[in-house]
C-alpha cells in the first residue's frame, strides 16, 4: 500500500500551475521533492494536505482527507514554512497543547530532545533563535508518532551538525516499516542520505522521478563534441548542454560500459538538477 498515492493533482494560482502531477511514495520509503525556487515545492505540499484548492486525487494509506478527515489528519504530522502559533507562545504550552490534542503524543521524548538544542520549556518562541523554532517543529511533529511525516525544508535555518542530527533522527523515525515521509529540501547531500526516492519538480511540471540507488549510480555527465554525441543512442541522452564548442550531456545508463571510449563522470544529485532544470 502506498503511504501517498498522487494522480492529476493541478493547482491553477494566480501567475502559476501545478500540471498533472501523478506520484506514490511507497510506505516505508522516503520521497525527496527538490527544484528550483519558485519550482512548486510549497504549491504541491499545501495542495495534498488540502490547503489549496486542487483537482486530482489525493490518498493517503488509500483514504481521502475528504472522507477521512479524522483518520488521516492523525497520521500524517506537516511541518510547513509557517509555524500557526504567536510568539507569545510558551514551549511548555505547546507541549500540553499537543499532549491533550494527540494521545500519543510523546512527552518524553519532546523534553529529551528539547533539552538536546537549548530549548527550554519556560521560552517563548520569540524567545528561540530560527533554528530553534524549526527543530521545535520538527520535535512536536515527530513526537506526535504520524504515520507519514510531511516536511516543507525542515532544514533550512540548521547547523550542518543539527542537520546530521535531524537526519538520524529520521532514520529512527524510519526503522518502523509502517512509516513514510515526504521531505522537500534544497540541501542535496542531505537527501542523499536519506531519501529513497527522488521527485525533481521544474515550472510546474515533474521532469524527473527515480529511486535513489539509479540516481547515485546510473546518471552521468559526458563531455563530447557534436560528433561524437550522436554516436550514442539516443535513449541514454537525457539532456544535452553546449558550453562554447564543447558538449555536455547528461545520459542515464544501466552499464557504464556503454560510455566507453568518452570522458564522462558520475553525476550527482545538483549535476542531474542542473541539467533538467530549464534556465532562466
Ligand atoms: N498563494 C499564492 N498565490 C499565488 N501564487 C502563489 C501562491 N503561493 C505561491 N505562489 C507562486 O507559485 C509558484 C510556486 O511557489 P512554491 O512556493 O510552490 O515554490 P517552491 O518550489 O516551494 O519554491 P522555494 O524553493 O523558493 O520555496 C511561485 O511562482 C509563487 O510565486
Amino acid at each position: 500500500m502506498d503511504a501517498l498515492h498522487v494522480e492529476d493533482l493541478q493547482v491553477e494560482l494566480h501567475n502559476f500551475t501545478l500540471n498533472n502531477i501523478t506520484l506514490d511514495i511507497p510506505q516505508g520509503s522516503v520521497m525527496g521533492l527538490i527544484g528550483r525556487n519558485g519550482a512548486g515545492k510549497t504549491t504541491f505540499i499545501k495542495s495534498v494536505l488540502n490547503l489549496l484548492d486542487r483537482k486530482g486525487i489525493v490518498l493517503f494509506h488509500g483514504r481521502s482527507l475528504e472522507k477521512d478527515h479524522e483518520e488521516v489528519c492523525r497520521d500524517i504530522a506537516y511541518v510547513g514554512t509557517d509555524f500557526d502559533f504567536s510568539l507569545n507562545t510558551k514551549v511548555k504550552t505547546l507541549r500540553k497543547i499537543y499532549c491533550d490534542f494527540y494521545s500519543e503524543f510523546d512527552e518524553q521524548q519532546f523534553e529529551s530532545l528539547c533539552e538536546k538544542s537549548d530549548i527550554t520549556l519556560k521560552s517563548k518562541l520569540s524567545q528561540l533563535s530560527l533554528g530553534q523554532n524549526k527543530l521545535l517543529q520538527l520535535y512536536l511533529a515527530i513526537c506526535r508518532k504520524p504515520v507519514l511525516l510531511i516536511l516543507d525544508e525542515p532544514m533550512a535555518n540548521l547547523d550542518p551538525i543539527t542537520r546530521r542530527e535531524i537526519i538520524e533522527l529520521l532514520s529512527e523515525f524510519m526503522i518502523d516499516e509502517t512509516h513514510s515521509i515526504l521531505i522537500s529540501s534544497h540541501l542535496l547531500s542531505d537527501l542523499e542520505k536519506i531519501a529513497d526516492y527522488v521527485t525533481l519538480i521544474d515550472h510546474g511540471n515533474i521532469v524527473l522521478k527515480d529511486d535513489m540507488v539509479h540516481l547515485q549510480d546510473g546518471y552521468f555527465e559526458v563531455f563530447a563534441s557534436k560528433e561524437e554525441l550522436t554516436k550514442l543512442p539516443k535513449e541514454i541522452i537525457i539532456h544535452v548542454r553546449k558550453l562554447g564548442d564543447e558538449y555536455q550531456a547528461l545520459c542515464h545508463v544501466l552499464d557504464e560500459c556503454q560510455l566507453e571510449g568518452y570522458h564522462y563522470q558520475r553525476a550527482d544529485l545538483e549535476t542531474i538538477m542542473y541539467y533538467c532544470c530549464e534556465q532562466k
